[in-house]
């Protein structure tokens, strides 16, 4: 279904950040939510399964521009998959987390590309495909090459973290940060005139990275 309300648009005033609503997206216990504490608060320690949604803002200074990231942590167990539709609605980025060590996870993240490809127009949201938990390297299920290769195929970001190590942690979020604004028409050396919208979604399907890292 294509977007009706809620477009994803990063309106700002002169001054303002750019707002954009980001969805981490994924099964449960791939670490959408450790991703998202590690980011925001520079802490791991075991957290209990997302009941619902859980909601972040964080405001990231990228040289002459700000960018307001509204980060939505969904539930990956199963029966919250209907809520969690709701909450993608309006999305201007999501992140497609699997487990590296959970070939399934890697399936659940391509099955969530395609109910966003069901909810959103090519190239309408800025999508990552993160493998998390690069630290049990021993007990891998799914190369880097797997997920480089999807990622390429359907055009994704892609990016291996370990939520654990703070690995790469901050560059999946920095990265896709990065790409919205890119996409909103910032050239990093204006900001936006005062009472400017700016839509995400007129630029053309994203751009292949050369992000991805071991
Ligand atoms: N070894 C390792 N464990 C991790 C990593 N990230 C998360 N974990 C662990 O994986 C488990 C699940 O992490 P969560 O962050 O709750 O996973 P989630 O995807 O938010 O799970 P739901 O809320 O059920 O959707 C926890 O025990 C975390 O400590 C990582 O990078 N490495």
């Amino acid at each position: 279904m294509a977007q009706a309300a809620g477009l994803p648009q990063a309106s700002t005033a002169s001054g303002q950040p750019y707002v954009s609503k980001l969805v981490l997206l994924g099964s449960s216990s791939v670490g959408k939510t450790s991703l998202a504490l590690r980011y925001m608060k520079q802490d791991f320690s075991n957290v209990l399964p997302t009941v619902g949604c859980a909601f972040f803002t964080k405001v990231l200074d990228l040289g002459s521009s700000s960018l307001k990231l509204e980060i939505w942590d969904t539930a990956g167990q199963e029966k919250y998959q209907s809520v969690c539709h709701l909450y993608f609605r309006g999305a201007n980025a999501a992140l497609l987390v699997y487990d590296i060590t959970r070939k399934d996870s890697f399936h659940k993240a391509q099955q969530w590309l395609e109910d966003l490809e069901k909810e959103f127009q090519p190239g309408e949201v800025v999508v990552m495909l993160v493998g998390n938990k690069t630290d049990l390297g021993e007990e891998r299920e799914v190369t880097f090459q797997e997920g480089k290769e999807f990622a390429e195929s359907k055009s994704l970001l892609f990016m291996e973290t370990s939520a654990k190590l703070n690995y790469q942690v901050s560059e999946i979020f920095n990265t896709v940060a990065q790409e919205l604004l890119q996409r909103a028409g910032d050239t990093g050396s204006s900001r936006p005139q005062e009472g400017e919208a700016v839509a995400l979604n007129q630029e053309p399907p994203i751009r292949q990275r050369q992000c991805c890292a071991r």
